[in-house]
């Protein structure tokens, strides 16, 4: 529950002058941040920042989210769209995009500026080619998912968007390049399945499907994936038990 006395939803002076916008709580980050590191999944596809926030902050955001008005999914869905049953918040929030990509390390990590000596190591070349551009920012279109038991995210492909991200004072023209889910529990918090899933086209149309690629939920890991015209097939899976807590965002290039 949040705090007494403290509002979820707070006018922001910032630049949607109308809109509420959640209070979020500070990043209290207890590992150094040059510690976070890269791990490649499936190369140029998938990649994870293992601990990139501390459980007791994981833990903070989950009983502030709660506070928030989330909507569980709208009946059917539109032609076209997957299915997702879960209760969801999403708001455009700017500041937000900015903290969590700045005070965090997630700049540091994906830009490749405090490069630890885990994971993976990349020169500025082929780090560019990895995020599909000049990186940015993060898209200022924020969501976060509650998945209660019976609850999941049907097989889907996510589009790329054209967004704007503030870059000091100057507004970029940008595009989203990588899916970011940052997950916020996992069994170690009661939550049974839920995994995010990824489905590899087969190398030819009559060759047996690859393996899926199964991706268990870990407190605090961010998950990257590529997506737009290259994004592979993938959903979350149905929770079975507990609750599931994923903010989600999309990395921007330059466009
Ligand atoms: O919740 C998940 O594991 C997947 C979410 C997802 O695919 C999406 O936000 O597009
Ligand atoms: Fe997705």
């Amino acid at each position: 529950m949040a705090p007494k006395g403290k509002k979820a939803l707070a006018t922001s002076s910032t630049t949607q002058a109308h809109e509420q916008h959640p209070d979020w709580p500070p990043f209290k980050l207890i590992l150094p941040q040059y510690s976070l590191s890269i791990q490649e999944i499936v190369p140029n596809q998938i990649v994870t920042i293992p601990n990139f926030w501390p459980s007791s902050l994981c833990k903070t955001y989950i009983s502030f989210l709660s506070s928030l008005p989330l909507v569980t999914t709208p009946g059917k869905p539109k032609k076209g769209d997957a299915v997702r049953v879960n209760d969801r918040f999403q708001i455009q929030d700017a500041l937000f995009a900015k903290r969590l990509w700045e005070e965090t390390g997630l700049k540091d990590v994906v830009m490749g500026d405090l490069q630890s000596d885990e994971g993976l190591q990349l020169d500025g070349e082929t780090r560019r080619r990895l995020w599909g551009g000049e990186v940015v920012g993060l898209s200022p279109n924020i969501r976060i998912y509650r998945y209660s038991k019976g609850q999941f995210f049907d097989q889907h492909y996510d589009d790329s968007n054209n967004v704007t991200v503030a870059l000091g004072q100057t507004e970029i023209p940008a595009r989203t390049t990588w899916t970011l889910l940052l997950y916020l529990t996992s069994q170690l918090t009661g939550c049974v399945g839920g995994e995010t899933v990824f489905y590899p086209d087969p190398p030819t149309k009559k060759a047996a499907p690859p393996e899926p690629i199964v991706v268990e939920l870990e407190v605090g890991m961010a998950l990257l994936h590529r997506h737009g015209a290259e994004c592979m097939l993938h959903e979350g899976r149905e929770v079975l038990a507990g609750e599931k807590w994923v903010i989600r965002s999309d990395l921007c290039v330059r466009r």
